[in-house]
């Protein structure tokens, strides 16, 4: 870290400091009270863990990519999972939503075992994971897209499927409840469109407005700011922190650290797959073993200051954003 990110850093506090001053709600600060009580250390307990892991390892050949000893996410917080690239982030989201399968270990969501379960039983459970559009899905409609991560649709249930009009109320439901949530994210009037002819902000909206087809307990967003028009930033954001406020616990990766510092309650930093510090965003970054983290991996690595959120600046490509 350069002479001058050092000294950014109290700025950077002073901004997401700032950017937290807005009205919090109830549970929030209750939320943000339990973590301030929380030591900033790896494995930390948290007071009311709604996801526990417990030795979690998945090696591929001789590469450990997830060693994690114990982990515990904060229920109704923010936390961001950050780290240099190859750090193993991904394969333990893969792992914990059971998208992959570990060598070892154990996790429990709500206190109910989650090892083994499949992707969809993890989502039926309520944990619910952001995917980016694939080619296939660009070729659906926005609300085609909605839809298909609609759950239980008795169109595929064998029996069910010989009576039109259960699927058909189904999927009348299912439509509205599709059209509620892509007002939400200003994405109705694209509900005809092909996913495929979205920006890439409308993009990551449509991924999130998608998971919540299922009303999940806990979602997890995959780098929710990744390609993402800096005019869309503000907005995206906007949105992750309305769902924390309506109850919903995130985890989210992301290397962006402008949006790390702004949106989270708890930072979980991993480094060659094991989790190397935690704590608040102000003062995570500033941990030698993160700065080595990052030193050790790649140079540039911004973890600087807060003027991409910039009102002024933002105004403007928020508009740009919206003319496309
Ligand atoms: N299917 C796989 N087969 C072999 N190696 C893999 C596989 N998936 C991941 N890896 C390796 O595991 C390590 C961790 O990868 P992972 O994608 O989880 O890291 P990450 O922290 O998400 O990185 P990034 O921030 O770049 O996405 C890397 O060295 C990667 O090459």
């Amino acid at each position: 870290m350069s002479a001058d990110e050092t000294t950014m850093t109290t700025q950077e506090a002073a901004a997401a400091a700032a950017a937290k001053a807005g009205p919090l709600t109830e549970d929030h600060k209750k939320v943000l009270r339990d973590l301030s009580n929380v030591e900033a250390k790896p494995g930390s307990s948290k007071p009311d863990a709604i996801l526990t892991m417990d030795d979690v390892v998945r090696r591929f050949g001789g590469m450990t990519a997830v060693d994690v000893d114990h982990l515990e996410v904060q229920e109704g917080a923010i936390t961001a999972l950050i780290g240099p690239n190859g750090a193993g982030k991904t394969t333990l989201f893969n792992l914990i939503t059971g998208f992959d399968a570990p060598n070892s270990g154990s996790w429990s969501f709500q206190g109910r075992s989650l090892a083994g379960k499949s992707g969809a039983a993890v989502a039926k459970a309520g944990m619910v994971r952001t995917f980016q559009l694939t080619k296939a899905l660009s070729r659906l409609t926005v609300l085609q897209n909605m839809l298909l991560a609609s759950t239980s649709n008795p169109g595929e249930n064998l029996f069910l499927s010989w009576l039109p009009f259960t699927w058909k109320k189904h999927e009348a439901e299912a439509t509205d409840k599709a059209m509620e949530i892509l007002a939400r994210f200003k994405l109705d009037t694209k509900a005809g469109d092909f996913a495929g002819s979205l920006s890439g902000g409308q993009r990551k909206l449509l991924e999130m407005a998608r998971a919540l087809m299922t009303d999940p307990t806990m979602i997890m967003l995959d780098e929710p700011m990744a390609g993402v028009n800096p005019a869309l930033v503000q907005s995206l954001l906007g949105h992750i922190q309305a769902l924390r406020d309506e109850g919903m616990t995130v985890l989210f990766v992301e290397h962006d650290m402008h949006a790390v510092r702004h949106i989270s309650d708890w930072v979980v930093v991993m480094a060659e797959g094991r989790i190397v510090a935690e704590g608040p965003p102000e003062s995570v970054m500033k941990d030698q073993a993160v700065v080595d983290a990052y030193l050790g991996a790649h140079h540039d690595t911004d973890l600087g200051d807060d003027s991409l959120l910039d009102p002024a600046i933002l105004a403007r490509l928020e508009a740009e954003e919206e003319k496309r």
